[in-house]
């Protein structure tokens, strides 16, 4: 009896930490995992406190993402796979969409997103005199981005005391960080990157499901909605999709982290204006930051700082959906044929005038 009783005790106790083992291997599979391997969230905020009745047990959540579930019963027009667009492409060679006017129904995307109960992320900089432009961007945004969803603005500027105040509907709020000023614009720009990974790290894994970062100096003219929605969310340069890619801005340097070789590169994209799911935001920021830094402890800055990283990393990081320039065109320029509609645009600014540099 005294042997068994000093037999059962280490017996009881591995058969314990087998268990626990267990159910550690269980949860970081499944829960820790799956949010690297498939790139969603363990529980993103639309399935926190909504669950679907119907929903299947959250093995691997990718229903939030993916699944596009529209209200019975509604009423659009008939698609068509032959009719549609003709001047325009709208589909990557990797096939990603190019979001033009006409290849999408506003309807029918927004009672999709509707009900997943999205929340989306802005990051805005208005840091020294590009404060000017902040009113202008937030009055325009509450009449065309996003309208009727959950969107927060985050904006970060050296100047809190002077963000205006502006109305805003319901579900839609703005929250102002400091940040220091700078005296070159390169690095106001360039830093935006290491910001924006700190706040999705800090403050939006549990409040947001997706997130876009714009530029200041612009205004919303029309529609920007759930359309624009995907997992990594690049916007064309207005001013270069006509051109050969060899006349890309790209950097041209191989020794700078940003390099992109003649006769490469898809297409060239705007620095004023991207976004996506946060994860794939998330680690777009960290590494256009990391090799913003390398590049910096070499003594080189890329030719367009932050754009000329991020158009590298869609190089190799495929957007999985592309804006066509009506998601950023320019004031200055007269709008092209193809371009039926203008969403957002950069504004007519005097440089020289409102950059603390040349
Ligand atoms: C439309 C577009 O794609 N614009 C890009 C382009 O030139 P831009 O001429 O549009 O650059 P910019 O002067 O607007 O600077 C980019 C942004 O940085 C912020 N800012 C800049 C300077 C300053 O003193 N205070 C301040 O807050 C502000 O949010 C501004 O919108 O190339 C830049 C390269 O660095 C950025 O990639 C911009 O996003
Ligand atoms: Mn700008």
């Amino acid at each position: 009896m005294q042997m068994n009783g000093m037999n059962i005790k280490p017996v009881t106790v591995i058969l314990l930490v087998l268990l626990l083992v267990g159910f550690y291997y269980y949860y970081y599979y499944y829960y820790y995992l799956s949010q690297y391997r498939f790139n969603v969230p363990p529980c993103p905020t639309s399935c926190s406190t909504s669950e679907p009745k119907d929903r299947v047990p959250d093995v691997i959540p990718t229903d939030y993402v993916f699944h596009l579930k529209t209200p019975d019963h509604l009423q659009y027009s008939q698609p068509s796979i032959v009719k549609g667009r003709t001047d325009v492409v709208a589909v990557t060679p990797w096939l990603a969409p190019i979001v033009w006017e006409g290849t999408f129904n506003p309807v029918l995307l927004d009672s999709i997103y509707k009900q997943k109960k999205i929340n989306i992320a802005v990051t805005v900089f208005a840091v020294g005199k590009y404060i000017m432009f902040l009113k202008n961007f937030l009055e325009t945004a509450e009449k065309h981005f996003f309208v009727s969803f959950n969107v927060h603005i985050y904006v970060f500027t050296d100047r809190p005391k002077e963000v205006p105040k502006v109305n805003m509907a319901p579900g839609r709020q703005l929250t102002v960080r400091s940040v220091p000023s700078s005296n070159r614009w390169q690095e106001i720009s360039a830093r935006r990157m290491e910001l924006i990974q700190k706040l999705i790290e800090e403050q939006l894994r549990k409040h947001s499901d997706y997130i876009f970062c714009l530029d200041v100096d612009s205004q919303f003219h029309s529609r920007w909605g759930t359309e624009s929605l995907g997992g990594l969310v690049a916007v064309i340069h207005p001013g270069y999709y006509l051109d050969d890619r060899g006349k890309f801005p790209y950097e041209r340097r191989p020794e700078s982290r940003a390099y992109v070789a003649h006769g490469e590169g898809d297409f060239y994209y705007c620095g004023g204006a991207f976004g996506g799911l946060l994860q794939e935001v998330f680690l777009l920021a960290n590494t256009c930051r990391s090799n913003f830094e390398e590049d910096a402890k070499n003594g080189i800055e890329a030719a367009w700082q932050e754009e000329s990283h991020l158009n590298r990393y869609m190089w190799i990081n495929k957007p999985s959906k592309v804006l066509s320039p009506e998601y950023l065109w320019q004031d200055f320029k007269p709008r092209n044929p193809e371009v039926k509609t203008i969403r957002f645009s950069g504004v007519i600014k005097n440089y020289a005038a409102i950059r603390p540099n040349v």
